[in-house]
Formats: structure tokens, C-alpha cells, sequence
């Protein structure tokens, strides 16, 4: 954790924040404290540039004390929020170190703990929704006051939409007294009531019919129902955490999801990356899956397997690689590392990946969309080669320059001409 503070806005200055922001890597919070005018657009790029905050220095030095508070607070509340990150609760439910993975962990944790707000996840299958659903109902409002904490033993209430027959969605949701319809041979309480004092997870929301939309929102406006067959209100609290793969501002726009309720149901968004995205976090999963299927043992992987791990396609992103985990340490045996041989034959059509493989398409693809011009994306490949490089060889420019194909002078020029832009060490 950082505070980088500058009298003024100017080039230099933001060679010195970008190099503050690459050196702490994303993993530490850097408050950025302007003595001086902020330009308009400056904000933005420090934000981008890494910072978590900014904060104007004020004018009347009477302001001084009530800056060092603000200051403090947020250094807290962060310091407070990276603890919890490397509690076992979170380190074993989100696994994985990439950066884009652990901001998304900070933000959820962060949301989790100290809010009772509703949150939408949405992303590809396989992602990891369910997990943070699980995550979030842990740590409810745990970091909250005592008197509006209800994390611990509270309920976690699962329904998936998507398998809700149309005829009993209703007792479903909203429980039954005897006899409201045919077959219904005893009372018995919906999700709105089990959910009480804890969280209501709708996975699948996208799948909600419009009916069931409608009366979900006055259950939560009003947070009271009433029993199919039954004249009485019942009140209920609960945290409501959505998940969906569906990209529900669209279906808002088709008008098959109501407005009103996904802003409701939208009070925090989050959306997990697919793994295609996060290769760093292949091997760090890779271990906490072997970790569990065999927790006495420490299982190495040869160096084809890690090849292969890393390299395959993951359309089912991290529960296609748990499965792919999982076939290989059935077949393997005896002492020694997971070898290539472990991988089953139907496997290894996805083996001896060529590059530009599909991971690199995708990152293509991904500029595209964002409007990126081809030079520029030439530039950044170039650039993240010879970071890379540089950071495997540990900053020895001659031997990054071998692994990078080029002469050690073209690598020193190359280093020279990015002198205004982040560092490379
Ligand atoms: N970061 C993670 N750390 C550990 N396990 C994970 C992680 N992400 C996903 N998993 C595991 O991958 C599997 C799929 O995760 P999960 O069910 O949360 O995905 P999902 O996005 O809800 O999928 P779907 O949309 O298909 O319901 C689970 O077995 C889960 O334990």
C-alpha cells in the first residue's frame, strides 16, 4: 500500500506514478494525493494508471488534518480488505493469483464483507458464479458493525431457475399451506422463508419468466410474502446474490427481463474472467485440484503435462480443467511426478497446440472489439514479449534478447525508446 503524493500534474509525474503502479503489480493500493490542479482527463488516467483513489490536497491549510484522516481510512479499509483476502476462507474458495483474478476477489470481498448488497454475477459457465455466491454468503456483512452483521451460521437458499417447473415454481419460491392445490398434503415453507436472516442465491436468473419476475420484485420491495393458500403476510430479510450467463442488459433492452428488477437485483455486478483470460491461474488451480482429490500428497507435474495443461482449450473454463485435472490423477500411479503418458488418448487431440493458439485470437479479438488499431496492437505484443522476457531472464538484457530472437542492441534501443512509458526491469 501506497500514497504517491505530487505537487503537480505533469509528464514526469506520471512516469513516476506509472512506475510505482507497475512495481507494486497491481497487488497493492495506491492513493494518489494532488497538491495542485488536477487537469480533467488526469483523473482517469491515474486510475488507469493504477491508482485506487485520488484525493485533493486542500487548499485552506486547516484541511490538512481531515486529509491525513481520509487517507487513513482508506489505507485501513484496504489493509482490512488484503487481510481477508489471504484468509483461508477466501485463498480456498477463489483460487488464483492472476492480477485480473485477484481484483476481481478484492472488489467481491470487499462488497462481501462490508455491505449487504445485492450482487449480480455474470459470466461463462464454469467460471466460478456458484463459488463466489458461496463466498459472498461467508463473509455477509462480517466486517459490518456487530448490530448489522449476519454472517456465521445463517442460511444459504439455492434455487436454479432454469429447472423450475412452471407449476410449482410458485410454492417454490413463496412455500404452501395444506391442501392450496392438488397434491399438496402438507405445509411447507418456499425459498423466501428458508432464506430468512441469510442468502438468497438465484442462479440462472435469465431464466425467470416474466410472471415469476413480477412477483420476485414485490417480495423484495416489500420483503414479506404470503404462503400459496394463505391470507397472511410473512416478513423476510435477505441478501439476494444473482447469477446469470446470460447478458441480461440485453435482455432487458428484448424486453424478456424487467427493468425494474435488474436494477434491483444489480446492486453490485460482478463478472468472473474466463480462463482464457487468467492463464496464470491455470497452475495454481491445477494444484488446489490435485490438493483435493489427494490431500496426503504432493503431487508434481512433468514438464509435458504442465505444457499441456497450460496450452489446452478450456471451454468449460475452471470446471473443464477440474475434469481434465481429475481424468489424468485417475490414471496416474505409483510414486513421481504426473507425466504425459497420464493424459487419457480421447485427451490428447487437444496436445501439440500450435501458436498463435486460440488464447491469442481471443486476446486479438478482444482489442478489436475495443477499437485498437493494428499498430498499436503490434506495439503492446512487442512490448508485453520484451517485459516478459526481461522479467523471466530477471532485467539481463542479453540473455532476454536471445530468448526474444533479437540482437542485445536492438533490445537496448527498443528499451531506450520506451523511457517516457512504464520501466522495464
Ligand atoms: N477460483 C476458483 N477456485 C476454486 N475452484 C473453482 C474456482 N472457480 C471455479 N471453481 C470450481 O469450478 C467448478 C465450477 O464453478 P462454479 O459452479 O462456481 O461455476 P459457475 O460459473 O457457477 O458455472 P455455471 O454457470 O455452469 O453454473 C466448481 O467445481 C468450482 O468448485
Amino acid at each position: 500500500m501506497a500514497v504517491f503524493l505530487f505537487s503537480q500534474w505533469d509528464q514526469q509525474a506520471s512516469a513516476v506514478f506509472s512506475t510505482l503502479s507497475v512495481d507494486n503489480g497491481g497487488r497493492q493500493s495506491v492513493l494518489a494525493v494532488c497538491c495542485g490542479i488536477l487537469p480533467a482527463n488526469a483523473s482517469w488516467s491515474l486510475l488507469d494508471a493504477g491508482a485506487a483513489d485520488i484525493l485533493l490536497w486542500p487548499s485552506a491549510p486547516a484541511g490538512a488534518g481531515n486529509i491525513a484522516a481520509q487517507c487513513a481510512a482508506r489505507l485501513q479499509r484496504w489493509r482490512a480488505t488484503e487481510l481477508l483476502m489471504q484468509t483461508d476462507t477466501v485463498r480456498s474458495c477463489l483460487v488464483g493469483d492472476s492480477l485480473a483474478w485477484r481484483a476481481l476477489v478484492r472488489n467481491v470481498v470487499e462488497v462481501a464483507a462490508w455491505t449487504h448488497s445485492p450482487v449480480l454475477i455474470t459470466g461463462e459457465t464454469g467460471t466460478g458464479k456458484e463459488q463466489i455466491a458461496k463466498l459472498i454468503h461467508q463473509l455477509n456483512g462480517c466486517a459490518l458493525p456487530a448490530s448489522h452483521a449476519r454472517h456465521g451460521d445463517t442460511p444459504l437458499v439455492l434455487v436454479d431457475c432454469s429447472t423450475l417447473a412452471q407449476e410449482l415454481a410458485g410454492s417454490e419460491f413463496f412455500g404452501h399451506e395444506k391442501g392450496a392445490f392438488t397434491g399438496a398434503d402438507s405445509a411447507r415453507d418456499g425459498a423466501f422463508a428458508q432464506a430468512d436472516g441469510g442468502i438468497l442465491f438465484l442462479d440462472e436468473v435469465g431464466e425467470l419468466p416474466l410472471p415469476l419476475q413480477a412477483q420476485l420484485l414485490r417480495v423484495i420491495q416489500e420483503q414479506q410474502y404470503k404462503r400459496l393458500g394463505s391470507n397472511h403476510w410473512q416478513p423476510t430479510r435477505f441478501r439476494l446474490v444473482c447469477a446469470t450467463n446470460r447478458d441480461l442488459e440485453a435482455c432487458v433492452a428484448a424486453g424478456t427481463f424487467r427493468a425494474d428488477l435488474y436494477y434491483r437485483i444489480a446492486g453490485w455486478r460482478c463478472r468472473p474472467p474466463p480462463l482464457r483470460e487468467r492463464q496464470g491461474d491455470i497452475l495454481p488451480l491445477v494444484s488446489h485440484f490435485l490438493q483435493q482429490l489427494d490431500p496426503d500428497q504432493q503431487h508434481e507435474l512433468d514438464p509435458a503435462v504442465r505444457e499441456y495443461l497450460l496450452t489446452r482449450h478450456y471451454p468449460g473454463n475452471v470446471r473443464d480443467l477440474r475434469q481434465t485435472v481429475a481424468r489424468i490423477w485417475h490414471r496416474h500411479c505409483g510414486p513421481g511426478p504426473l507425466t504425459i503418458g497420464d493424459v487419457p488418448p480421447d485427451e490428447r487431440l487437444h496436445a501439440g497446440a500450435a501458436w498463435p493458439d486460440q488464447c491469442f485470437t481471443d486476446a486479438v479479438r478482444h482489442a478489436l472489439d475495443l477499437g485498437v488499431s493494428l499498430p498499436a496492437i503490434s506495439q503492446a505484443a512487442a512490448d508485453t514479449a520484451m517485459r516478459l522476457a526481461l522479467a523471466a531472464q530477471q532485467g539481463n538484457n542479453q540473455r532476454a534478447a536471445a530468448m526474444l530472437g533479437i540482437s542485445d542492441r536492438a533490445l537496448q534501443m527498443r528499451r531506450k525508446g520506451k523511457q517516457d512509458g512504464p520501466a522495464y526491469h
